[in-house]
């Protein structure tokens, strides 16, 4: 897919290929400017391409902006309520309070302060309960308390066959040991993994387990220190 904002302008992103799969971790790499927000509102669905299109976007897309948008008459506890019906989700109590979020349950969501505010954008994201989490600049925006749950958080939707993509162009891929990481630069993605398949290093396996053992597997795997590249149902 290629992207550019106007007829006039540059492209931002120029015949990019690539693929997330289910299970699979994605850190997008690159300097200010080079294209990572375009790129994650594309893969949430937000922008659409210019040219070429997304197959297999999963129904529910939870997408974190590197800002959320606090400039709304909501209080907290009435937007993620909206947002949960939306979504035919259940209440959103639970990641009001894992968040840190319950004081702020009858604050106006213009009145927060910018960290809070963006708890309540991850919140929105989670409740929809998504099979793809796009988080824009996770650990710009958040707390430290909220920062540290995020993860976990990645952790238990990759648990659940789900994929996540995040953008960082601080370098906290640490945070994330197991993630592929994609790099943007001159409107081109460059995937770690394609790296690797160049130079030979690092050939994945391909194991098959019972449905019902995949969990469990892929904990074991995990404990006895391998990398999961992904999980497919
Ligand atoms: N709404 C917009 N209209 C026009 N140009 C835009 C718009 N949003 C972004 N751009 C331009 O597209 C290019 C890519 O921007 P993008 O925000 O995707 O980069 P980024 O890698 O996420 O940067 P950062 O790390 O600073 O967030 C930049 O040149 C930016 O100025």
């Amino acid at each position: 897919m290629s992207f550019r904002y106007g007829r006039r302008t540059a492209w931002v992103l120029s015949e990019v290929t690539v693929d997330i799969g289910d299970g699979e971790v994605v850190v997008v790499r690159g300097r200010n400017g080079a294209g990572k927000s375009t790129l994650l509102q594309m893969m949430a669905g937000v922008l659409q391409p210019t040219r070429g299109r997304i197959l297999d976007r999963p129904s529910r897309v939870g997408w974190v902006p590197e800002r959320f948008p606090a400039e709304q008459p909501f209080t907290v506890s009435g937007y993620l309520a909206a947002m949960a019906a939306l979504h035919g989700a259940g209440s959103p109590a639970p990641w009001i309070d894992r968040l840190g979020l319950a004081p702020f349950r009858t604050v106006k969501l213009a009145e927060l302060s910018k960290g809070t505010a963006q708890k309540v954008g991850l919140a929105q994201a989670l409740i929809c309960r998504p099979q793809l989490l796009v988080l824009d600049e996770p650990w710009e925006g958040l707390d430290a308390a909220a920062r540290d749950l995020v993860p976990d958080i990645v952790a238990e939707i990759v648990a659940a066959g789900g994929s996540v993509i995040v953008s960082d162009h601080r370098g906290d891929t640490a945070r994330l040991p197991e993630a592929t990481e994609w790099t943007v630069d001159g409107a081109r993605v460059t995937p770690e993994r394609a790296e690797k398949a160049r130079t030979g290093a690092d050939t994945p396996w391909l194991i098959e387990v019972a449905a019902g053992d995949g969990p469990a597997a892929v904990a074991a795997l995990r404990a006895a220190g391998h990398e999961i590249i992904r999980v497919r149902a």
